[in-house]
């Protein structure tokens, strides 16, 4: 659905399209492989899109996260792995660095996406999942720089990407300062001392992306590659988050992606598969499996699109519309891409066919970023305005403080 679009966003939708052509021939390849698909990420860093949301200053076009998001959209019906690596070059760690780096760190980050590389952000550790905030790395400050230790995994893209945005606890003479980001860049030929991707993540789906467990022993980092957002360490972690809403639309717009492309396929499918000597769509129990998943697609993509356009100029995406967007699109993929298959019959579930394959890619977008029941929560706390804390000690003091309230009244 192109409705409401620029001539602009129109002919962006073109080259994107062009570009998913050839991300489709490639898609099943990539899945059986487990390869990072270089020559695709030569074929859209070409058409221009990686660095998409890099303001003209810094050599990318300006564009806005709307405009990433019908890119992404795109290139994820075709491979959901190449949409991935469009969210991570126009959002995530690239916004964080675009709206608080310094000039230089923008001009590092900018030359390494425009030329292909798709950044890494490393917050989850083994202990600290959901919980971000009760991650265990930790940089502490030595001389004019920070030394960081620690280790986390299911680093996306560990081992391909370059620059690497790293959250940690910062420490100055014993003092805990907040949760700060540090940027890191491997040179493509020998890891910085003290950086180890130590092993990749067999997955479920998106196998061409690798997932990685990366350690930092004594990693030293210049105190110009410290991140700093407004509000310093104190409010480091907030902050980062912030721009970490971008990320999220981005997710659910990978979702949003797989669940049209299976959608088209299914369509095409009940069109033209015949039993009982009649089209397979003209049986009501899949006309309304079609329907429904029509419906479910349009509110995803009413929701990524409200998010998307929610940024404003050098901003971010709304957290309440970017977890809405998220909830919506990942609950939505994992149902139509599963629908879209059994649409298919045998031949869906066959690895010669591409559906499996995406039903497989739709599975980590109800728990990657932000897990379902995580960002319900967070949805609540937006619509109740109130913290609703998780630990069991929040709870009570934030209880024995409603208690002192009300005895107040
Ligand atoms: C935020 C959580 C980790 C919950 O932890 P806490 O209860 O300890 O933290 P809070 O008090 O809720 O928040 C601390 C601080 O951060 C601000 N915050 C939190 N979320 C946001 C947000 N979305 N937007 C803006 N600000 C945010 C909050 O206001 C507080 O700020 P102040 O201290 O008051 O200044 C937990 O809810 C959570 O989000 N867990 C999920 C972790 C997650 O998403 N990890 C993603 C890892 S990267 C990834 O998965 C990539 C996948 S992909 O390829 O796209
Ligand atoms: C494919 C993939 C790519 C990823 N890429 C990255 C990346 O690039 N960088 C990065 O830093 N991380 C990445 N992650 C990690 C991801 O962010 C975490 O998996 C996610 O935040 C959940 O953490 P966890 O897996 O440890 O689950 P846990 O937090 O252990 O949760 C386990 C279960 O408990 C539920 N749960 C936990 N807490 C609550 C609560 N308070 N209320 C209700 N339910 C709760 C969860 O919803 C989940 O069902 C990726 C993960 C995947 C699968």
């Amino acid at each position: 659905m192109d409705d409401g679009l620029t001539q602009d966003q129109q002919a962006l939708l073109d080259r994107a399209r062009a570009v998913a052509e050839a991300a489709a021939a490639q898609a099943a390849e990539t899945d059986r492989t487990e390869q990072y698909p270089w020559p695709m990420v030569a074929r859209m860093r070409d058409a221009g899109l990686m660095g998409l949301t890099i303001p003209r200053e810094w050599g990318g076009p300006g564009l806005t996260y709307f405009d990433a998001a019908l890119v992404i959209e795109e290139l994820s019906k075709a491979c959901a792995v190449c949409g991935r690596i469009a969210v991570e070059s126009n959002m995530g760690a690239l916004g964080a660095i675009m709206a608080y780096g310094t000039a230089a760190q923008k001009r590092i980050a900018a030359d390494l996406v425009l030329a292909g590389d798709k950044p890494a952000i490393c917050i989850t550790e083994p202990g600290a999942g959901s919980a971000a905030t009760e991650m265990a790395t930790r940089a502490d400050r030595r001389g004019d720089g920070w030394v960081i230790n620690g280790e986390k995994h299911w680093i996306t893209g560990g081992g391909i990407s370059r620059l690497h945005l790293i959250f940690a606890r910062a420490f100055e003479d014993g003092r805990e300062l907040g949760i700060g980001g540090f940027l890191v860049v491997r040179s493509g030929e020998r890891d910085p001392a003290g950086l180890v991707i130590h092993r990749r993540i067999p997955s479920m789906g998106l196998k061409g992306m690798p997932e990685a467990e990366i350690r930092f022993r004594d990693l030293r980092v210049a105190d110009d590659m410290l991140l700093a957002p407004p509000g310093g360490f104190a409010r480091g972690f907030g902050k980062l988050m912030d721009a970490y809403n971008g990320q999220r639309v981005g997710a659910a717009t990978v979702a949003l992606g797989l669940g049209a492309g299976a959608y088209e396929r299914a369509l095409d499918f009940a069109r033209t598969r015949h039993q009982f000597g009649r089209p397979i769509a003209e049986f009501q129990g899949l006309g309304w499996m079609l329907a429904d998943m029509s419906i479910r697609l349009e509110a995803s993509r009413a929701l990524v699109w409200r998010a998307a356009r929610s940024a404003g100029p050098n901003g971010f995406p709304d957290r309440l519309a970017a977890a809405q967007a998220k909830v919506m699109a990942a609950d939505a993929a994992i149902e139509v891409t599963n629908a879209a298959l059994q649409v298919w019959g045998a031949a869906g579930y066959s690895r010669e066919n591409p559906m499996e394959r995406i039903l497989r890619d739709a599975r980590m977008f109800a728990i990657a970023g932000g897990t379902a029941q995580v960002l319900r929560t967070q949805v609540a706390e937006q619509i109740l305005g109130r913290k609703l804390p998780q630990t069991r000690d929040g709870f009570l003091r934030q209880a024995a403080a409603d208690a002192g309230r009300l005895a107040a009244d």
